[in-house]
């Protein structure tokens, strides 16, 4: 075993053994109010620390101050208030009526946290992804083991230092490293496991919670298609498909992957993203409101896959260069199924676009698929959206817009079986993280008339009991 992978061990263990052993006193201690004082703990480190999350997404990958603020901080600050605002009532003890057999109990269904929790965050959202479950977490009346991406290593030590600023490490720590931390914290017999990544690694994460049963969020990727009807307002469409796809460098789990545009809109829809593209960041891959790819991997990645396309036919009709990392926002057309990049997740600037004419070949083609995460719609028929829905199965949807629904926190987040196992953000976050204890309270109930010895009398009400209920 390498030194690295021991000392990943003992620090995974240590911090595991220090927050179990809080665990019984935490859940008699942290109710409303010390758990409003941890949001605001947190929401207090994070205003101190804005300057140096905005710097390190610099570093790590170029990330833009505007999209930091606006995909980084706000959801933050924003899933905090929520959570503030709401947890008193998340937290009453809900009552349940009593049903005919259960007449003369009270029954009422408590959230209580789940106990020690681990949250492992990806790299694409390296602040709020890491940081926001926590929130759910803390909120829930949690402690947490945070294990943020080691791909983005500036901003992982800015949530490390601020974890440390604002939490006890019996409440809230961050363990920084790669693929040994995360085996290392995947040993361990968490009550939770919170992650968020590909669907791979998402799997590995699965198999381990299996071996302790630990309860499990997984948010995972996918290819989000993207569909423009007959109908659709081509400037609107363009507008939010070139935000959605090129905002991060479309380096977003939810992200337009690929279009289906309806041939009888095809040429205006690509005049209107064209326009759109140049007014927010200009030709060639130098836009300073673009992100960077986060390494040479990925960048290689993305090369090879606009290399294969093209290899096999593909046209590149805008963009298709890079420099230092940075990709030009990027449409390719003539896309085939041999393609890779017909199937695996693009997760960077690069959108094919296709056409078709019939919507049930394209309802066809993404139930053929694993479900992806998001769908969206741009068409101002309501009526052809709902069918495109109800036809469909996806984490979520938009219609005539893209990525939004992260940003509401009364909406679950969160996909279906291969892009996701479970719910984020507000009261769903909340729920994620609390088990529903169900609580039954013998009053006056009658059910001791049918226990045994099953005389003729007993059998006469069992009888009775069928005729009305069975
Ligand atoms: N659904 C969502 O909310 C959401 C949000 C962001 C990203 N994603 C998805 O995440 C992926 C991109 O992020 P990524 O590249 O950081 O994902 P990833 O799965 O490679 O890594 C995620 C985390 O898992 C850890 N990890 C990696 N390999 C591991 C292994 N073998 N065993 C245990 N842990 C391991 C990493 O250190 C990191 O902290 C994309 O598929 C994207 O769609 C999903």
């Amino acid at each position: 075993m390498t030194d690295m992978k021991t000392s990943f061990i003992d620090q995974a263990g240590a911090a595991f053994a220090c927050q179990s052993a809080s665990i019984v006193e935490r859940r008699q201690t942290f109710g409303l109010a010390e758990r409003q004082d941890a949001l605001d703990c947190l929401a207090t480190a994070i205003r101190q620390n804005e300057a140096a999350l905005i710097a390190a997404m610099a570093t790590d990958f170029g990330k833009p101050e505007a999209e930091v603020i606006l995909t980084e901080l706000v959801p933050v600050m924003q899933e905090i208030r929520h959570a503030s605002r709401h947890l008193r009532r998340w937290m009453r003890p809900r009552r349940v009526a009593p049903t005919l057999v259960s007449f003369g109990t009270k029954a009422r269904v408590r959230s209580e946290a789940r106990g020690v929790c681990l949250i492992i965050a990806p790299w694409n959202y390296p602040f709020s992804l890491a940081i926001g479950p926590l929130v759910s977490a803390l909120a829930a009346g949690n402690s947490a083991i945070i294990k943020p991406s080691e791909m983005t290593p500036a901003t992982s030590a800015v949530v490390a230092h601020l974890i440390k600023e604002a939490f006890p490490p019996d409440l809230v720590t961050a363990i920084e490293g790669g693929v040994e931390a995360s085996e290392a914290l995947l040993a361990l017999p968490f009550d939770h496991i919170f992650f968020t990544g590909s669907p791979a690694v998402g799997k590995i994460v699965m198999a381990a919670a299996s071996k302790t049963l630990a309860s499990v969020t997984l948010e995972l990727g996918g290819k989000s298609p993207t569909i423009v009807g007959p109908d659709a307002d081509l400037k609107q469409a363009a507008s939010w498909i070139s935000f959605g796809k090129f905002a991060n460098a479309g380096q977003t789990c939810i992200a337009p992957d690929h279009i289906f545009v309806h041939a009888s809109v095809k040429d205006g829809f690509l005049t209107a993203l064209r326009d759109r593209i140049a007014k927010a960041y200009g030709e060639g891959a130098n836009s300073p409101h673009l992100a960077r790819i986060v390494n040479d991997r990925h960048a290689e990645r993305l090369s090879g896959l606009l290399r294969d396309a093209v290899a096999k036919g593909a046209r590149v009709s805008l963009g298709g260069a890079m420099q230092d990392r940075h990709m030009a926002p990027t449409l390719i057309e003539a896309i085939t199924p041999e393609m890779d990049i017909d199937h695996e997740e693009i997760f960077g600037p690069i959108l094919p676009i296709m056409t078709y004419d019939d919507i049930d070949d394209v309802t066809q083609r993404i139930n053929a698929r694993p479900k992806p995460l998001a769908l969206y719609i741009f068409d101002k028929s309501r009526e052809r959206a709902e069918q495109i829905i109800t036809a469909t199965s996806s984490g979520s949807v938009g219609i005539n817009l893209t990525v939004a629904q992260f940003t509401h926190t009364g909406l679950p987040f969160g996909g279906v079986n291969t892009s996701g196992i479970g719910a984020a953000h507000g009261h769903d976050g909340f729920r994620a993280f609390s088990h529903e204890r169900a609580i039954l309270s013998n009053h006056y109930s009658s059910l001791p008339m049918i226990f045994p010895p099953y005389t003729p009398g007993v059998k006469k009400l069992i009888g009775l009991i069928k005729r009305f209920l069975g």
